[in-house]
């Protein structure tokens, strides 16, 4: 499993860099903006310019509307700023085909640009509070899109976590479609410790999380702790490793 790690600038991208050998993605966002808020272009560049070149950088585009031709310039704008992996908040769109059209053009606006880019059509466990497309379609549209991921994440950061939204059961279903489809299934929501069990039992590929790498484990006040990504990194290791015991021992 990839450790995804959402600082909100500069500063904080710093301390990520001094983790840098315990994660795999620097994500960038702006969480004062919403959930997957995006970031200033000039931040997403000097965050691609402070980490070691060897990790990816992710940029979020927003929690976006449904203005396809909107979002498609939004995308390619954090692509040409240097992120590799361009994540997409599904927040706007209310059915399967609105988020088909917005991903796809996505898709084509990031990869006319760069090939190798890697597409995350993202959506919210908590998709019932603000009306947009069910989780547990995100890896149909994401597939039919042409996107690389689905994930989720929550929208309403209110401390409800991603499985009290989409419990393990249907979580692991999932992920279960997003490998069927061919794609990587990435799971946020103020994931925590206690949680990593089950997300590596389920197979998910990407872990997103900001808060329980913050001091105090508060996304908003606390920063980013270099040992605490470290710490959260030795659980996911060690969970690895039990889980892979368990199932060679079958
Ligand atoms: O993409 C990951 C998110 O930033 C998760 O943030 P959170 O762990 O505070 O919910």
């Amino acid at each position: 499993m990839l450790l995804l790690i959402s600082p909100d600038g500069v500063e904080e991208a710093l301390e990520c860099a001094k983790a840098a050998e315990h994660l795999d993605i620097v994500d960038v966002k702006k969480p004062d903006e919403g959930s997957l808020g995006a970031n200033y272009p000039w931040v997403i560049r000097e965050i691609r310019g402070a980490v070691p070149a060897d990790k990816p950088v992710s940029a979020t585009v927003g929690d976006v509307p449904y203005k396809p031709g909107t979002v498609a310039q939004a995308a390619l704008g954090a692509a040409v700023s240097g992120a590799t992996y361009i994540k997409v908040g599904l927040y706007g769109c209310t059915t399967p085909d609105q988020a088909i059209e917005v991903m796809s053009g996505v898709v084509r606006a990031v990869k006319d640009y760069r090939p190798d880019a890697f597409v995350v059509a993202s959506g919210y466990a908590d998709a019932h509070r603000i009306g947009c497309v069910n989780p547990l379609s995100l890896p149909d549209i994401a597939r039919r899109s042409g996107s690389d991921a689905a994930m989720l994440d929550t929208a309403v950061k209110d401390g409800s976590r991603l499985f009290d939204h989409v419990p393990p059961a249907a979580c692991e279903e999932f992920v279960r479609l997003a490998h069927e489809a061919g794609l990587l299934a990435a799971l946020a929501g103020s994931v925590k410790v206690e949680d990593l069990a089950t997300l590596t039992r389920i197979g998910t590929d990407i872990v997103g999380v900001r808060g329980a790498v913050c001091e105090g484990g508060d996304r908003n006040a606390g920063r980013i702790q270099p040992r605490l990504v470290a710490a959260f990194r030795a659980e996911m290791d060690r969970h690895a490793q039990e889980h892979a015991t368990s199932v060679a021992a079958l």
